[in-house]
């Protein structure tokens, strides 16, 4: 509250908009409203909010918070592109884009806080900067940052979810933009993958082969009523028509809606019962031949919990890490976009377990795409 208000006095000319901003951040806010304010008040900010909501300074005011966070990543791998354009000889170089959003979440809202957290693993002193084919992270050429998509900042603007998703396909779009920047995408919950993946598809011109790792195959057609959910993100991706091939690998949470959508749209799911037996296909996969390239989507619950407790669905019974860098390692293909989501900080152990995982699952997704 105290931000908004001080906003409205420093920002000139902005004035009126900012007062009426802080109407809206009040209404999308509802619980911190209550408490400086108490429910009658809240009552008269909805519905001055409501009055206010299209085409008039509520939309001026969205407009313009988008288009500075926008500006920040567009300028940041602008700066980055450049480096490397300048270096010369790189054909694909890693950028990181942090997308801390949590609210398609169905039970929590945690991996909202990931990417922070991964981002401090990852340059944790206890290991160092080789990954294991020996690639040097701290090697601009290998990887660089452009930061994270102001996730929380938007939507206190009252910007919905379909708005959203475009500001994410956007920011994944600028990205890539910068030759020879490959974006990987620090989730959030996997509601991330469907503007992800839809940017890449449309940048690259057509559709992907997509590797999705993850003990749930997230096809629902819609989640307790959310099409946005992270449950949904894969049929959103089928539907779009952006993966030609879409192979699911760490299944073992799947309902007859799962098994049936899948056979829909033609998906392969591998599941956890017959791991022994499809292990030896896992471990020597070659794909993207004849399309754009390969998607790879990492679900950190696809690990066993016993490798990544801090994660929001604990399913038993899942890959362990060598597993996961065997099928990574080994994958013949161009891999030109991927992500990992659904590390939740809010239930790793405290040293951290988790997020280490995370954080080398990064290192060697990194590894995988630059050269
Ligand atoms: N992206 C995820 N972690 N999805 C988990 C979905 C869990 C959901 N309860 C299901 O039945 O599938
Ligand atoms: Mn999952
Ligand atoms: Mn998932």
């Amino acid at each position: 509250m105290t931000f908004a208000v001080r906003s409205s006095n420093s920002v000139g000319g902005g004035g009126d908009s900012f007062a009426v901003l802080f109407v809206f951040f009040s209404y999308a806010n509802p619980e911190a409203a209550e408490m400086s304010h108490g429910t009658k008040w809240l009552h008269h900010l909805r519905k001055l909010s409501a009055e206010n909501i299209s085409g008039g300074p509520i939309e001026k005011g969205q407009n313009r918070v988008i288009d500075a966070s926008l500006t920040l990543i567009r300028e940041r791998a602008k700066l980055k592109g450049e480096l490397l354009r300048a270096l010369g000889g790189v054909i694909a170089s890693t950028a990181l884009l942090g997308v801390p959003l949590g609210h398609n979440s169905s039970f929590l809202q945690g991996p909202a806080f990931a990417p922070p957290r991964i981002r401090e693993a990852i340059w944790c002193g206890s290991t160092n900067s080789s990954t294991e084919e020996g690639k040097e992270l701290n090697d601009p050429r290998v990887l660089t940052d452009v930061g994270d998509v102001p996730v929380q900042e938007i939507r206190d603007c009252g910007v919905d979810d379909d708005r959203l998703m475009n500001i994410i396909s956007d920011s994944v779009k600028l990205v890539m933009e910068e030759e020879p920047l490959r974006p990987l995408i620090l989730g959030g919950d996997h509601s991330i993958s469907y503007p992800v993946v839809r940017a890449v598809s449309e940048k690259h011109g057509g559709p992907l082969d997509i590797l999705h790792l993850d003990a749930h195959p997230d096809i629902y057609d819609a989640f307790e009523g959310n099409k946005y959910s992270h449950a949904s993100s894969f049929a959103r991706i089928m539907e779009g028509g952006y993966a030609r091939r879409l192979l699911q690998v760490g299944i073992r949470s799947i309902t007859s809606e799962g098994r049936e959508q899948g056979k829909r749209f033609g998906v392969e799911q591998y599941e956890m019962r017959t791991f022994l037996r499809d292990r030896e296909i896992l471990e020597n996969l070659k794909l993207g031949e004849g399309v754009k390239g390969v998607y790879i989507s990492v679900d950190v619950d696809c690990l066993d919990p016993a490798f990544a407790p801090g994660v929001s669905h604990i399913e038993p019974g899942g890959l362990s890490f060598r597993d996961v860098l065997n099928i990574l390692h080994n994958l013949q293909g161009n891999v030109i976009a991927a992500d990992v989501v659904e590390f939740n900080p809010q239930r790793d152990t405290v040293d951290g377990m988790t997020a280490m995982v995370a954080a080398k699952l990064v290192r060697e997704l990194t590894a995988k795409i630059s050269k």
